[in-house]
This record gives structure tokens, C-alpha cells and sequence, in this order.
């Protein structure tokens, strides 16, 4: 296979050492005419070695690796995930489309269908109408993991301002430790358990969802009333005794990671109201319409994919850095690591072919400015170049607390400001000998105290967090991430990688049990099983 990066990588070669602050003060205009906007949002990636000849081709890779072709093919229904032969579907949870087919079938008014059941229930829910056996529910549980559970957990904390009904929680780890310590402050007769696990087959979702049962068993005497499952599969809904009337299904051709637009959300629906929820499904419908029409060079999803590839592909950053400088997007980073890492962590093209480069960025993150007090350091001052992408609202929703919300905005923009510009030893010096030092002492103390400057970062900045920009943010970033997929050539859809692992704890369950052999094992599992056998006392 042909690596499709050649051209950028001689381009790269000629101008990785000049100063990105150079490019600054040879085009005044840089500011300007390195950044887009779409709807209420401005992505800002002129504080990168990016100059006019690298967007070009940049954009050049994009036009002839196919990305409009295949972003047509999956608005359109098309099978683009073609290891499980699945549609891409997820943007049809959000679109205003009439109907849109898959297989010759109209997906849309089932679709639509279910969203009103959902509205109908969440409501009744809401308004106290359906209850549990002690009255309204006052808390919901959604027992679910990956996909199941990171989408509906990070957007319910980003909507925190907008939350009016009954409290959420999220029970995801199959650690026994993390459904005690929820279900230990709830109420179980006026507590709503959610089964949210597209399989319906995950070990973890259907154990814990045991154990919830058994929880509520004790005290509600018919606890199938207050259960709920969302699920493509139905059939096994119904086998863990829930009602159809409390199942709401959606296909196969949402993938996990992309579900929270489909019945996956329905606990944050059920948080912030279906009027609330449609709001965000309408900011992602925007973004969709952005991406569908606006050029290249215009386009949000595209620049960001393109901004990605340049500083991994290109120009050898293993690592991106999301720092979201809004406390609610606080799960933004963990949910971002599923999208992006789960799409593009892959090793074959899309016909099996090993990569002649690498895929997609160990993505990694928390909220400023909690992450500046931790490890920024590194991003500063250590011998990595960490590209950062900077994400800020300009508004915060408490008005009483404007002035930590500047406070907060000032140390995002001072971030990036200082990973440009960095501080040279002169000044570094200049700082030290007005603290009187001198000679060989004041060389080594200024030289802990340079900054190298000419870090790349990007900064995508929008008014205030509210569920329509929280909708067009995920959407964004779910199109950056096909964008990139498309040009690494990759099936940004599917998940063999998480498949062997499953495969392995299964097998060793009954080892640690003592009820299988494991000589079959490595000497260090072998090893590792028989001292917690002895610690369990087995
Ligand atoms: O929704 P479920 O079928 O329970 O799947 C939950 C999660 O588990 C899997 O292992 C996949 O890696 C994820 O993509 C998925 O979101």
C-alpha cells in the first residue's frame, strides 16, 4: 500500500523547525484565514505549523482519498462498515429527513416512532405519572458500558444546567464496588433501572442488571415495572422479563460508541425533558448539515480530521491532548478516547492490507484548569510535543459567577498562548539575575526556567455549553473521526480489538475459581492466578 502521506511528509520535511509565531508575523491575516466557522462555533488552528501550501494538500488528500464519496455513501444508508456489512447510520437518530432507506426499507418512521414512545415515557416519568412502587421516581439508573454508557453519562454532566428531572446515574464497571456505591443511596421503590447494552449480551450490563433486579427484588414487589431496556436485540430483552412497552429498540447499524442520539439517551432525555433533548439532537443535525455542504477548506469536521493528521501522521505526534476548559465537559476526554481510539486505533486497511503509517492518536485529557496544576508541565517543558486541542465556552450559565468564568477563559488562552510563544533562556536569565543570581548558578537555574514555545494547539471556541452546542460538538467530533478514517483508508466501525480479551476473561473465570486448569496459560498469568486463588482462600 502506497502511503497516501508522502507528499505532506516531504512538505513537513522543509519547514518542521521554522517558528509557528514566524508564520504570525509573515501574514498578518493568519488568525483569519486559518480558522472556520459553522453555526456557533469557531475553530481556531492557526497556532499550528499549518501553512497555505500544507492545507492544500491536506485538503488535496482529502479529495482524492474519497471523503466526499463516502460521506454521501453513509448519509445515504450505505453498507460503509463492511467487516460486520452494517449501515452508518447514527445521524439518522438526528435528521430531519423524510426517510431515508437501508435495504430498500424506510428506517425513519419506526425511528421516529420510537423517539415519541420515548418522549411519552419520559414525560409520564417527568410529570409523575409513571411511577414506582413508592410514588415518582426520584432517581434513574443506567446500567451500561462503552458506547452504553459514556455517551448518556458525559452528556447528562454536560447538561447539568439543564437537568429538571429525577437524578441520573451511571453504572458501567462490572466491579461490584461501583453498583453498591449507587444503588447504596437509592431508594429501590422510587428508583427506574435502565438496561442499556445494544447486544444485550455484555458481561458486565447483564450482571449488574442482575444484581439491580435482585436489589429491587427484595423490596418492590413487581420490579419489572421498574425496569427499562434499550437494546437491537430485542428478543433477549424480553427473555430478562421486560415488557415491550419498556424495550425501545433501535438497529444494528448505530454503532455503540455513536448511540446516544438513539434510545441510549434515554436517561438523559429523561434528565433534561424530550423538548431539551430534541435541542441537542438538533445541534448535531446542524453540524451534519455543515458537514454535508460546506467546502474543505471550510468544513469544521474536515479541518479537524486534517489539523489530526497533520500532527500524527505527518508530523509524528503520538499523542492529542482534549482540554476542555467547561468543568461539565469534564467527561468529554473518556467519552472522545472511545470514539476516537475505538474508530481509528486499527492496524489493516480497509482490505486487510497492514498500514504503510500509523492510525489514529492516543487521545487523552481533563478540563482546565484542573489539568494545568497536573500535567502541563509535561506539555510545556518535556522533550514530547503534546498537540493540544483547546475547547472553551466564552460564557459560563451561572451569571452570578461571570468573573470565574473570564478567570477560566483567560488561563485557557494563556495556555495556548504560552505553548507558542514559549520563554527564550535570554529572558529566562534576565528573570534570574533580577533575582540576583549569577554566573554559573544563574545559567543553570534560567535553563530550568526556558520554555521551548512553538507547540502546536487548536482552539474551537463557542458561546456557552447548552444541549444544542453539546450536540453539534459530539457530532462534530463523530465526523473528524470518520474524516480521518476515510483518509488512513481504515473501517472506523467496527471493534475486533476488544473482542480477544473478552474471549480470555470468560476462559479464566473458572481458573480463578479453581474450577478449570490453567496450565494451558503463560507462566505469568499461571502465576498471577494462583496467588489470588490463595488471597480469595481457594
Ligand atoms: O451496548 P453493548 O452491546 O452492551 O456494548 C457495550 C460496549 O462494549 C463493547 O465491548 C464495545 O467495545 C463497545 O463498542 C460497546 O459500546
Amino acid at each position: 500500500m502506497m502511503n497516501r502521506f508522502a507528499p505532506l511528509l516531504a512538505h513537513a520535511e522543509t519547514v518542521k523547525d521554522r517558528h509557528i509565531l514566524d508564520l504570525f508575523a509573515a501574514a498578518p491575516e493568519r488568525a483569519r484565514d486559518f480558522a472556520a466557522e459553522a453555526g456557533p462555533f469557531l475553530f481556531d488552528y492557526s497556532k499550528t505549523n499549518i501553512d497555505a501550501a500544507g492545507l492544500a494538500l491536506l485538503i488535496d488528500l482529502a479529495e482524492t482519498t474519497g471523503v466526499a464519496e463516502r460521506r454521501a455513501a453513509m448519509f445515504a444508508g450505505a453498507k460503509i462498515n463492511e467487516t460486520e456489512n452494517r449501515a452508518v447510520l447514527h445521524t439518522a437518530w438526528r435528521s430531519p429527513a423524510e426517510s431515508i432507506l437501508v435495504d430498500g426499507h424506510d428506517v425513519m418512521p419506526p425511528l421516529r416512532a420510537t423517539l415519541a414512545r420515548m418522549g411519552a415515557f419520559a414525560t409520564a416519568l417527568r410529570e409523575g405519572r409513571y411511577t414506582g412502587q413508592g410514588g415518582a421516581i426520584t432517581d434513574v439508573v443506567n446500567i451500561g458500558i462503552g458506547g452504553s454508557d459514556l455517551g448518556p453519562a458525559m452528556a447528562a454532566l454536560a447538561c447539568t444546567a439543564f437537568a429538571t428531572g429525577p437524578r441520573l446515574h451511571f453504572v458501567s464497571n462490572v466491579d461490584g464496588a461501583h453498583i453498591h456505591d449507587t444503588l447504596a443511596g437509592l431508594n429501590p421503590e422510587t428508583t427506574l433501572v435502565i438496561v442499556a447494552s445494544k447486544t444485550f449480551t455484555t458481561i458486565e450490563t447483564m450482571t449488574n442488571a442482575e444484581t439491580a433486579r435482585v436489589w429491587m427484588a427484595e423490596v418492590v414487589k413487581t420490579p419489572a415495572t421498574q425496569f427499562a431496556a434499550i437494546s437491537s436485540a430485542v428478543d433477549k430483552t424480553a427473555a430478562f422479563g421486560i415488557p415491550p412497552e419498556r424495550v425501545f429498540g433501535f438497529e444494528d447499524w448505530v454503532g455503540g460508541r455513536y448511540s446516544v442520539w438513539s434510545p441510549i439517551g434515554l436517561s438523559l432525555m429523561i434528565g433534561i425533558g424530550p423538548e431539551a433533548f430534541a435541542r441537542f439532537q438538533a445541534g448535531a443535525a446542524a453540524m451534519d448539515a455543515h458537514f454535508l455542504n460546506a467546502p474543505f477548506s471550510a468544513n469544521l469536521p474536515v479541518l479537524l480530521a486534517l489539523v489530526g493528521l497533520w500532527h500524527n501522521q505527518v508530523l509524528g505526534h503520538a499523542t492529542r491532548a482534549v482540554l476542555p476548559y467547561e468543568q461539565r465537559l469534564a467527561r468529554l476526554p473518556a467519552y472522545l478516547q472511545q470514539l476516537e481510539m475505538e474508530s481509528n486505533g486499527k492496524r489493516v486497511s480497509m482490505d486487510g492490507a497492514d498500514l504503510p503509517y500509523h492510525s489514529g492518536p492516543v487521545v487523552w485529557g481533563e478540563p482546565g484548569t484542573n489539568g494545568q496544576h497536573a500535567f502541563y508541565q509535561l506539555i510545556h517543558q518535556g522533550t514530547r510535543v503534546v498537540p493540544c486541542e483547546f475547547i472553551v465556552t466564552a460564557r459560563g450559565l451561572e451569571p452570578d459567577l461571570e468573573h470565574q468564568h473570564l478567570l477560566l477563559v483567560a488561563n485557557c488562552l494563556a495556555q495556548s498562548e504560552a505553548l507558542l510563544r514559549g520563554r527564550s533562556l535570554e529572558d529566562a536569565t534576565a528573570i534570574m539575575r533580577k533575582k540576583g543570581l549569577e554566573g554559573a548558578e544563574l545559567e543553570r537555574q534560567a535553563r530550568h526556567r526556558v520554555f521551548p514555545g512553538n507547540r502546536p494547539s487548536t482552539t474551537l471556541l463557542f458561546d456557552q455549553l447548552t444541549p444544542e452546542t453539546l450536540g453539534g460538538l459530539i457530532a462534530l467530533y463523530e465526523h473528524r473521526v470518520f474524516v480521518e478514517g476515510v483518509i488512513l483508508g481504515i473501517n472506523s466501525f467496527d471493534q475486533w480489538g476488544v473482542e480477544l480479551g473478552k474471549e480470555l476473561a470468560l476462559a479464566l473465570a473458572p481458573v480463578l475459581e479453581g474450577k478449570a486448569d490453567g496450565a494451558a496459560k503463560d507462566g505469568s498469568t499461571r502465576a498471577l492466578a494462583e496467588r489470588i486463588r490463595e488471597l480469595r482462600g481457594l
